[in-house]
């Protein structure tokens, strides 16, 4: 099997995201790999993508490039049963929140590159967010290997590792906060008397138009809001409750509470 073969390690969420773009964005089932921790979830893989599943020590064998899409909490696990297989020209990309790339190039042989990339789950619908960073013996080819992944599931940004774990708070974990934010909207339609079908489709409609008018009109957020509120009107109502109930507040210290937690996440892992 040629060495450009990339293996997903972890086929949870994010696996099976990495595994469906790829596939989608034209490479070959042949150049792909995945490793299951529970047989009928790998083949659950294979029968839908047609990937073949292997075990984790076989990828290592076989890929070039290791994608790591185990939970943050395993991945040390992961790393004692294959890091000492890895060859130093392997490619590795982690996707797990929070460890830093020194925490995989301790457990790798000296001068195997290390890449951390934060990607999200719109990436499932090819509107990801996917910030990449270089790590120890990463070079600018590396990154770009891990940019050709990533850039066909949406936007791809080169960031220094550092911002990693506030990107994550932001971009990684940001869906939830929408998710959340629409949920809330459609209970509140329930609340003035509209059909729960009926309040979903306008918010989720309300949603993607907003967010479609924020990426593609070039304008600042404050000018778009700015033209949906009248003078003594509706939207300056509701604007007046939302800053009284300190929502800019909470999502600072919602973020500053996603950052803090991908580092606590790292400490626990060594
Ligand atoms: N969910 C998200 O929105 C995002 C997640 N991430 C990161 O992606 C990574 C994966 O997250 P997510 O997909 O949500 O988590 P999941 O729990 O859905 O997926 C992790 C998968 O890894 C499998 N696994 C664990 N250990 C091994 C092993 N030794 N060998 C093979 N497979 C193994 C698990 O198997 P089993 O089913 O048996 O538990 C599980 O299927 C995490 O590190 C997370 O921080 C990054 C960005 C966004
Ligand atoms: O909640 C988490 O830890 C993961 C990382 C970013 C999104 N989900």
């Amino acid at each position: 099997m040629p060495k450009h073969t990339v293996a997903v390690l972890g086929a949870g969420k994010i696996g099976e995201l990495v595994v469906a773009g790829l596939l989608r964005s034209g490479r070959p089932a042949e150049n792909l790999l995945v490793t299951a921790r529970r047989p009928e979830r790998g083949a659950e893989l294979t029968e839908r993508y047609g990937v073949p599943v292997v075990d984790n020590a076989t990828a290592v064998e076989r890929a070039g490039v290791l994608a790591i899409a185990v939970k943050p909490q395993d991945a040390a696990a992961l790393l004692d049963e294959i890091g000492g297989r890895i060859s130093a020209d392997t490619l590795v990309v982690s996707l797990c929140a929070g460890l830093p790339t020194g925490f995989f190039a301790s457990r790798l042989a000296e001068g195997t590159p290390v890449i951390r990339v934060m990607t999200n789950t719109p990436a499932t619908v090819d509107q990801g967010m996917t910030a990449i960073s270089a790590g120890p013996h990463a070079t600018d080819d590396h990154l770009s290997i891990a940019e050709e992944m990533f850039k066909p599931l949406g936007s791809t940004v080169r960031v220094p590792e550092y911002q990693q774990d506030a990107v994550t708070a932001l971009s990684g974990s940001g869906p939830a906060y929408f998710y959340l934010m629409v949920e809330a909207l459609i209970d509140a339609g329930v609340q003035l008397g509209l059909p729960r079908t009926v309040a979903h489709e306008l918010v989720v409609q309300t949603a993607v138009g907003s967010a479609m008018m924020l990426r593609d009109s070039g304008e600042h957020p404050v000018k778009l809001r700015e033209a949906v509120t009248s003078p003594a009107g509706t939207t300056a109502a509701a604007l007046r409750e939302l800053e009284r109930h300190g929502v800019r507040s909470a999502l600072l210290t919602a973020a500053e509470a996603a950052r803090d937690r991908a580092r606590q996440i790292a400490e626990a892992a060594g």
